[in-house]
Order: structure tokens, then C-alpha cells, then sequence
């Protein structure tokens, strides 16, 4: 089993092109010299992007993603920004189906199988995101509607294709909470998914895919979630806004 591990921050809609300038810089100085089975993945806005990508360009470890995509390569998307010009700025990976395009943008699984296939034509990876709501998690059918994410997003995929997804399941009802997942709650739906990924790619893909989880991860609550065999770093949302917090969580996945 060789899986990466990876520790990402989404910062939403969040900072400004100084504020951002700053957090990484913070962050940089509090995280560099990582262990090369670490990686960490900063998601800014598009408009921080390029910038990021310079600031982090000499630092081994540090990756840059994007919140979002159009399934478009280009033409007339006012407003739009397409996977072929995130690759010209430096971006390595493209967060989609994240639950906030899914809830507010009415993002759905057949438009984002399109994504994903823009992502990889551009030679960049999907860190794809699944989860469900609280109603779903009260009614204990989570794990049909997660298999419903996954085979509706990604499994038109070759296998060669699916080595460059990353995975990350944020319950809904954990998201900017306050409200965590409990260790054994990440560990048994990372390893369904992990079930769910061997049904159709086998038991190589389903050992090698870095699944990540995300729901109001923390400095206090990182080293026991990443403590789970099946969990394989997160996606940090809040907590990655603020530079000591950030590195408290990269180093809880070392
Ligand atoms: O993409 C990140 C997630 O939505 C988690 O956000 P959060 O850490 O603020 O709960």
C-alpha cells in the first residue's frame, strides 16, 4: 500500500489578494521541510491563484488547487473560468462537488462527471468531494447516497484516469459546524468507500486512493481522525485560515 497522504486548505470565499499574500506567507514559514509523504494542497479563490502559485513554487510538499471549474474548455461563460486556464497558472489539483456547488449551485452528478473529465484533459487531479446531509445520516442511509456520488461523478473513469482522483467525504452536518465526525464514523465510510471503489477497480485502486476527510477539522480533533487506517489526511475548511492552526493539522498527519 503506498498511499499519499495529504492535508488541503479551502479557503472558500475568503481573503482578499493581501490577506491571502500573508496566509501563505505564514503558512510557509510555519510549514515547510514536510516529509515527502505528506502533501499539502492550498485551495485559494481564483483570483489568489497565480500568486500562491509563485509564492510556493520553491517549496517541496506545496501544491496549489482550485475551488471550482467550468466543464468547458472555452467559449462564451461569462464569468466562467475554464480547467485549461487553471493548468496555465499552476494549479495541480480542482476541488468539485464539493456540498456548498452541490446545495448553492445546483451542481449535480451528471455535470460533474463533465468537470472531472475537463480536470483531466487538463492534466490536473480532483480531489472529489461526496457526503450527505443531516436528514440522510438520521435516516442511516448514507452510505447509498455517498455510492450514488461516487458512481454518478466518477465511474465513467479508466482506471488510469481514476489514479488521478482524491477523494474526500465531508458529512454535510459537519461542515463549518463545530460538529465533527467521530473517529469511528470517518473510519467505517472511508472504508465503505473504500469498498465501493474495489467493486469496480480492484483491490490495488481501492489500497492506493487517498481518501480525505473534512467537517469542522481542528488542531484538537486532526491527530485522532488521521489516527484512522482508512483516513488519509483532510480537507480543512475554517481551520485553514488561520496559519498556526493549518500547520497544527499538517503536522497531526506526519
Ligand atoms: O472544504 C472544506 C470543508 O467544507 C470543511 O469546512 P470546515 O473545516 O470549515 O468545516
Amino acid at each position: 500500500m503506498s498511499r499519499t497522504k495529504i492535508v488541503a486548505g479551502n479557503w472558500k470565499m475568503n481573503q482578499n489578494l493581501f490577506e491571502g499574500k500573508q496566509l501563505v506567507t505564514d503558512i510557509l514559514k510555519r510549514s515547510s521541510n514536510l516529509s515527502e509523504n505528506v502533501k499539502v494542497v492550498i485551495a485559494p479563490p481564483f483570483t489568489q491563484l497565480e500568486l500562491a502559485a509563485s509564492q510556493i513554487k520553491d517549496t517541496e510538499g506545496f501544491y496549489l488547487a482550485a475551488q471550482n471549474c467550468h466543464q468547458e474548455k472555452a467559449g462564451a461563460y461569462t464569468g466562467e473560468v475554464s480547467a485549461y486556464m487553471l493548468k496555465s497558472v499552476g494549479v495541480d489539483y480542482v476541488i468539485l462537488g464539493h456540498s456548498e456547488r452541490r446545495q448553492y449551485f445546483g451542481e449535480d452528478e451528471t455535470l460533474l462527471a463533465k468537470k472531472v473529465n475537463a480536470v483531466l484533459d487538463a492534466e490536473m487531479k480532483v480531489i472529489f468531494c461526496v457526503g450527505e446531509p443531516l436528514e440522510i445520516r438520521d435516516a442511516n442511509t448514507q452510505n447509498e447516497l455517498v455510492k450514488k456520488q461516487i458512481l454518478g461523478g466518477l465511474f465513467h473513469l479508466d482506471a488510469t484516469q481514476f489514479e488521478k482522483i482524491v477523494i474526500a467525504y465531508e458529512p454535510v452536518w459537519a461542515i463549518g459546524t463545530g460538529r465533527t465526525a467521530t473517529a469511528e464514523q470517518a473510519q467505517d465510510m472511508h472504508a465503505f468507500i473504500r469498498s465501493v471503489i474495489e467493486e469496480k477497480y480492484g483491490n490495488d485502486m481501492a489500497a492506493n486512493t487517498t481518501i480525505l476527510y473534512g467537517g469542522s477539522c481542528n488542531p484538537a480533533n486532526a491527530a485522532t481522525l488521521f489516527a484512522c487506517p482508512d483516513v488519509d489526511g483532510g480537507l480543512i475548511g475554517g481551520a485553514s485560515l488561520k496559519a498556526d492552526d493549518f500547520d497544527a493539522i499538517i503536522k497531526a498527519a506526519f
